[in-house]
């Protein structure tokens, strides 16, 4: 893995955290049975939305307060505003998660449900069945294509983040087929759209590419998608109100009808929480 000491605060606090709930776990090898991600993209572009990953996030390090709604409604406003899949994440100590709330979302809807957490040992995929697990190439460093195997014979499908070339590098040669693009700097935790620009050329055809983080308007789903991206991850800027609405604006974005309830400007680069 980096230096640590790159890394923000939080993150590293985040990384600590992790370990320890890895080193309290044994529970029984997990065994899912995934939806498919792919599927689920190719049906929402089939029909003309926009393929997006809604996050059901009820705070992060940077965003003041926590959203206290029950997560199966906010999840199931985010489907009826066209989600292809969402994500979940169950972090609990900086980011409010928790593996029962992924349980109950995916129970509740029938689209794939990513699983987003800090996973930094094999033990912690067995905390819960999902359809996709996140690895985060830069926080499982030599470990990635042993993580990755580990998490596929269990049946699930994995994305991997990465945020420069040289871990896309890392992810391709782990056997990575879907990649996300992180547009947050996990060692400044500010975003740049930028990011994704930059690496996605990198990435070959075949894997399924993503971009993560910052995207908070129509414009800014075109500017990805014109980058190269196949779908999207949105946490915060649909969290931010009306989950159902703020979904539709951004699934609607390229069907030319402007979203439903009209567009906003394309958020600022610094000030977009985590
Ligand atoms: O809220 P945003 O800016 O739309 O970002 C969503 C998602 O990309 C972000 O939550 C995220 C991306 N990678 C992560 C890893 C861990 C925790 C969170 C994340």
């Amino acid at each position: 893995m980096d230096d640590p000491d790159e890394l923000a605060p939080a993150v590293r606090s985040i990384l600590s955290a992790a370990r320890d709930r890895a080193d309290a776990r044994a529970g029984a090898i997990v065994s899912v049975a995934p939806r498919d991600l792919s599927a689920a993209f190719e049906r929402a572009a089939a029909d003309g939305r926009v393929p997006l990953i809604a996050e059901v996030k009820p705070t992060s390090p940077t965003t003041e307060g926590a959203r206290e709604d029950d997560p199966v409604a906010l999840a199931e406003g985010m489907v009826a505003g066209g989600a292809a899949a969402l994500s979940v994440l169950t972090e609990p100590e900086h980011f409010g998660g928790r593996v029962e709330t992924l349980e109950r979302v995916r129970d509740a809807v029938d689209v794939p449900v990513l699983r987003k957490d800090f996973v930094v040992e094999e033990a912690q995929l067995d905390a819960a069945e999902s359809d996709v697990v996140l690895l985060i190439a830069r926080f499982v460093g030599n470990d990635l294509a042993d993580l990755l195997a580990a998490a596929r014979e269990r049946g699930f499908q994995v994305l991997v983040e990465v945020h420069d070339r040289s871990e896309l590098e890392r992810a391709l040669d782990a056997g990575a087929t879907t990649i996300g693009v992180n547009n947050r700097d996990l060692a400044e935790l500010v975003v740049d759209l930028g990011t994704f620009e930059s690496v996605a050329p990198h990435v070959p055809d075949g894997v399924t590419l993503i971009a993560e983080s910052g995207i908070g308007s129509p414009a800014d789903v075109r500017r990805m998608r014109a980058a190269g991206a196949d779908a999207l991850l949105v946490g915060s800027a649909i969290m931010d109100g009306d989950v159902e609405a703020n979904t539709r604006d951004l699934v609607r974005a390229e069907a030319g009808d402007g979203g439903a309830s009209g567009e906003s400007d394309t958020t600022d680069a610094t000030e977009t929480p985590t």
